[in-house]
């Protein structure tokens, strides 16, 4: 019976909210256009709860490259080209650059915990320039060789157990990332688990509450949703400050490797966040940093599976740059194939592809439309990536498309395009991702590892007949990655398969010296981590080394 009473006061809000809405159009500008719906919850029932965005392109195909839609009472608006995406969240970024609530979360827009989920406002401002201090700093210094260190192991660990491939990309990112923010490789696989906590937690499909806002208000004695949510965030509360205890810790006996969290332990006085804050904006940089990066390593397999000629067309290039070593980002100027497969891999399977969405400040018209404050406006990754007059042939992957002159998207010198920063799959304006620069280091070594060690192609059956893989069977949360597949991976000879031990052990010889030697890269081993050869005999080449 409350229930009943519950969900009628809600209905009648949000009747109520949505004729005020729509009785406030300015003189002389009109509402866009989009689909009708019923008033108080919109067309929520036409919004598939899976794959939502290939639903919005389809009504941007109808409605156009910008209309809206109302849902539950709140405006969404939807934008399907770069050129408007531009307009309204860089161009007016003044006005465009706050964010919706994300109701599984307890005040997501104030609470000075997930950068990426604050409104635009001063703890944002404060957050967003820590990061961006912490990140420039890593980017000049020796911390971009991490990615190539990390992808060492990882090579060797995909060569030995290619089925594994989705748990040994999860382990490279986090293991970069964990290195970065806390100088602790150990940590990777729990900043991985409180990663995945946090991605069911905010997606729009995981969750009712992040669909039907009203469900937010019920008291938490009846509601599922505050409890998960209750559970998950004590607990990664308590490893993001079990962080700090452990940094500061290395930190006074002097101990302590390069990292974020020590970074801001020895500027917090400067940065205006308490140690609870700085805790999170370091946490949260560990967990934005594991399953974005390694979708995109996923949907390499994918695509070298699907499009094989590519995977030649990337080992020509590389052995021909790069000879018989693998691919280090030093090389990156003379690689442009390297670099097109990796930019067509963000643009035909985007890794947010519903987007993540800007909320407006103010009321605003653009071109004669009027767009009220509070406004939701997505940047519809998955439609501005298939824009047909920007990318001809949009489903097919195709790096030419980088790399020939009668394509829309190409872009000379080619000795510094295609690459990835600023790409429309990393965000707009003042809210872009502030990851790129690491991304584009992980995704070269990584995917450039990966063709230069292994040639990826169809499994076939017992009767020798291919095993089809689907072009796009991907899971329905925010960050997106193919479900599991079958696929046969095998290094190119058996050479190259030597020398990715060879690297390995190296590796591993390097971080065993610098412990020694108190260096950078000093207790970066993985306790975890036994890896055990098994072509060539374990331990050989650290044998001959000592
Ligand atoms: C391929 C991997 C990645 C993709 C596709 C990606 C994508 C995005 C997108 C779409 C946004 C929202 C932009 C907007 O609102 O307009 C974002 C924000 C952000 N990303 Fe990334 N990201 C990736 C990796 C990373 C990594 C590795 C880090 C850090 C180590 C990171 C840190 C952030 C932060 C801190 C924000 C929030 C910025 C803000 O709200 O002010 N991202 N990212």
């Amino acid at each position: 019976m409350l229930l009943y009473a519950l969900v009628a006061v809600l209905f009648v809000g949000f009747v109520i909210r949505h004729l005020s809405l729509r009785s406030k159009l300015p003189k002389g500008t009109k509402w866009l256009p989009g689909p009708k719906g019923v008033p108080g919850i919109g067309r929520v029932w036409d919004i598939p709860r899976a794959h939502s965005y290939k639903r919005f392109k389809q009504w941007a195909d109808q409605f156009g490259p910008i209309y809206q839609i109302n849902v539950f009472g709140v405006n969404h608006v939807w934008v399907s080209t770069d050129k408007i995406a531009t307009d309204l969240l860089v161009k007016r970024g003044a006005i465009y650059s706050d964010r919706p609530p994300i109701n599984q979360l307890e005040n997501s827009k104030t609470a000075p915990e997930y950068l990426p989920l604050l409104g635009y406002n001063d703890v944002w401002k404060r957050q967003r320039k820590f990061v961006t201090q912490i990140m420039s700093r890593s980017a000049r210094s020796a911390h971009q060789n991490l990615p190539l260190h990390e992808s060492y192991q990882f090579l060797a660990e995909l060569l030995k157990d290619p089925q594994r491939y989705e748990k040994l990309m999860e382990d490279y990112t986090g293991r970069v990332i964990s290195r970065l923010a806390f100088g602790d490789v150990s940590v990777h696989p729990e900043v991985a688990i409180h990663s995945h906590g946090l991605l069911k937690a905010i997606s729009p499909g995981a969750h009712l509450t992040n669909i039907i806002p009203a469900l937010k208000r019920l008291p938490a004695f009846i509601s599922p949703w505050k409890k998960e949510e209750r559970a998950r965030h004590t607990y990664e509360r308590g490893f993001f400050l079990q962080m700090h205890k452990l940094v500061s810790g290395k930190v006074e006996t002097g101990t302590a490797l390069s990292s974020y969290m020590k970074t801001f332990l020895e500027k917090k006085d400067d940065t205006g966040m308490d140690d609870m804050e700085g805790a999170y904006v370091v946490g949260m940089s560990g967990l934005a940093g594991v399953l974005t990066t390694a979708s995109a390593l996923m949907t390499y397999i994918l695509a070298m599976c699907l499009y094989p000629q590519w995977q030649t067309k990337l080992q020509a290039e590389i052995d021909s740059v790069c000879g018989d070593r693998m691919p280090e980002p030093s090389d990156s100027p003379q690689m442009p194939v390297l670099r097109a497969v990796i930019k067509e891999i963000m643009r035909w399977r985007p890794i947010t592809p519903s987007s993540i969405p800007h909320e407006s400040t103010e009321d605003d018209i653009y071109e004669g439309y009027f767009i009220p404050k509070g406004t939701h406006v997505h940047p519809s990754q998955w439609a501005i990536t298939r824009d047909e007059d920007m990318y001809p042939d949009p489903e097919v992957f195709n790096p030419s498309r980088w790399l020939e002159a009668k394509y829309p998207s190409y872009q000379e010198p080619l000795t510094q395009y295609p690459n990835i920063r600023n790409f429309t799959t990393f965000g707009y304006g003042r809210r872009i991702c502030q990851g790129m620069d690491l991304v584009e280091a992980e995704f070269f070594v990584g995917i450039g590892g990966m063709a230069w060690a292994a040639n990826i192609s169809k499994k076939r059956d017992a009767l020798g007949r291919e095993i089809a893989v689907p072009a796009h069977d991907y899971t329905s949360l925010l960050i997106s990655r193919p479900k599991p597949f079958q696929f046969d991976l095998k290094p190119r000879t058996e050479k190259r398969e030597q020398q990715v031990w060879d690297n390995y052990f190296a590796a591993q010889r390097q971080e065993a010296m610098s412990s020694a030697t108190g260096g950078m890269m000093a207790g970066i081993r993985d306790p975890g981590f036994a890896l055990e050869k098994t072509v060539f005999s374990p331990g050989e080449p650290i044998a001959a080394a000592a």
